[in-house]
This record gives structure tokens, sequence and C-alpha cells, in this order.
């Protein structure tokens, strides 16, 4: 049974249909991942999903429930976290920090009632830095938690941005391009790190432009191009649908593609 349910999604930026009509499932303990050439609309069907966009057509559910056009804030308490495409961390805070900024998003009395000592915010402190604690050493950066994070590495700013994530109790863990940017032994990481997430029966939504790691961890690949969907199916199906290979080649290229091939 699917835990995210996104049905006919759209939104337009001026004249540009961005995300036209576009759904998916995701089931919990699978890595369901987004792919589609530069500007087909992944992050912004990202965008439209966790409530930083508005559709004009469409709905989520999350278990069933409604949750269209609700805000992060309420999404996260409703089990979905996100990461963005660039680096959202705060440099001169230690990683600890930046993750307990996370906890934040689910708890009622949040990050403003922490920073006025208002009652009960001690407390909820003091378990955002259990959370965030154990949040790093999930991720791996368990020993950096009192550095700062302006001295991580690239591929330890991507692991704490996904700490971060964790660290709401997310059910549903949406990640743009996670391994973005990263050397081939982060990136390995970061699969490694993906996959025993889903593991342990979170819905994982990915949009990642590394082929071959979204081919090897993917239960489900969704395509886009140019805000639609051209294809959805397991990966073997993928790599071979002659409409994926035309967006990402051009009909020209596909066609050198399958002569090569023959
Ligand atoms: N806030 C915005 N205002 C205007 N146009 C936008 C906005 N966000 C996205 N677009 C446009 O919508 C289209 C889809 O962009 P989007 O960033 O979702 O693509 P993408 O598939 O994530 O691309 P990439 O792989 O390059 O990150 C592009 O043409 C982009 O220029």
């Amino acid at each position: 049974m699917s835990l995210l349910d996104v049905s006919g999604l759209g939104i337009s930026f001026g004249g540009l249909r961005a995300v036209d009509g576009v759904g998916f499932t995701a089931r919990p303990g699978e890595v369901t991942s987004i792919i589609g050439p530069n500007g087909a609309g992944k992050t912004t069907l990202f965008n439209l999903v966790s409530g930083v966009y508005t559709a004009d057509a469409g709905f989520v559910r999350i278990a069933g429930r409604d949750v269209t056009g609700l805000p992060p804030h309420r999404l996260a308490r409703a089990g979905m976290a996100r990461t963005f495409q660039n680096l959202r961390v705060f440099p001169q805070m230690t990683a600890l920090e930046n993750v307990m900024t996370g906890c934040h998003m689910a708890e009622r009395a949040g990050l403003l009632a922490g920073l006025l000592g208002l009652p009960g915010s001690r407390a909820e402190t003091a378990r955002s830095r259990e959370a965030a604690a154990a949040a790093l050493t999930r991720t791996g950066l368990g020993a950096l938690a009192g550095r700062e994070a302006a001295a991580l590495s690239y591929g330890q700013l991507k692991r704490l941005e996904i700490a971060r994530a964790l660290v709401t109790g997310c059910s549903i863990l949406l990640l743009d391009e996670p391994a973005a940017g990263c050397n081939a032994v982060e990136t390995r990481e970061i699969d490694d790190l993906i996959q025993s997430i889903a593991g342990e029966g979170r819905t994982v939504v990915l949009i990642e432009h590394d082929m071959r790691l979204v081919m090897r961890i993917s239960a489900r690949i969704l395509v886009l191009d140019q805000g639609r969907r051209i294809a959805e199916g397991a990966p073997e199906e993928i790599r071979e649908n002659p409409r994926v290979i035309e967006a990402y080649l051009g009909a020209h290229g596909a066609a050198e593609a399958r002569a090569a091939h023959a």
C-alpha cells in the first residue's frame, strides 16, 4: 500500500506550465525516484508536494488523508520532511545545533518559544538535543556533533541535511539531489544511507541525476519531461523505454544510440 499518494498536480509560472497533471505513489520501505532532463519540473513537483508552492490542480494524500496545500510545518507533523538541492546549513552553528533546528519543525512550541525560554521549552530543548544526537549517529556523523558546520566536508554537509530531516521523525522523506556535487566515495555513503533509511520502513522519494545510483536503489522511477510524466515503472523498464531515452538524448541522439547497439 502506498503511504504518499500524489495525483494530477499542476502549477504555472507566467505562461510556463512547469508541472502539468503529474501523479505518483510511494510506498514504505521503498525508494521512489523522480528523474528527467534539466528543467523537467522535478524540483517544482517536490515544492508542490512539500507545501513550498501551492498547486492549482491535483492533490496530495498521506495515508489517505488529504494534505494538499498544507504548509511545510503542518506536513512535518503529518510525517513528511525534505532536503533541498542547495545546502541550507548555518555555517557558524555546530552540526548538533543545525540538526536541532529540524526538531523545531515538528514541535508544538517551536523555535520561537525555545529562544524566548518559555515554560516547557527547556525540556523540549533537551529532547531536541537527544534526538539530534541520535540523528547524527544515524547518518554517520555522531563524532562530529560538536564541530562547526563550516568545518565539515561537502559530503558530511549533505548527510547533515538528511539528519536534519530525519530528526523530525518523518515517515516520508523527500531528497532533492542528495549526492549532487559529491565525489564517488561520498556518493556511495549517501547511497547506502538512503537504502538503510528506506530499509527502516520509511517512504523515500528521491530526485537524482546520477543514473547509476537511481537504477541501483529505486523500486520505482517516475520520469518527467517538460512538466509532464512520460514514464513510470521499475528501473529495468525505464532503462529500456524509448521515450525516456529520447527525452535524455533527443530524437537524434536516441537514433544514434539505437544504431550503436544494433
Ligand atoms: N519560481 C519559479 N518561477 C518561474 N519559473 C520557475 C520557478 N521554478 C521553476 N521554474 C521553471 O519551471 C521549470 C521546471 O523547473 P524545475 O527546477 O522544477 O526543473 P528540474 O527538473 O528540477 O530541473 P534541474 O534538474 O535543472 O534541477 C523550469 O523551466 C524553470 O525555469
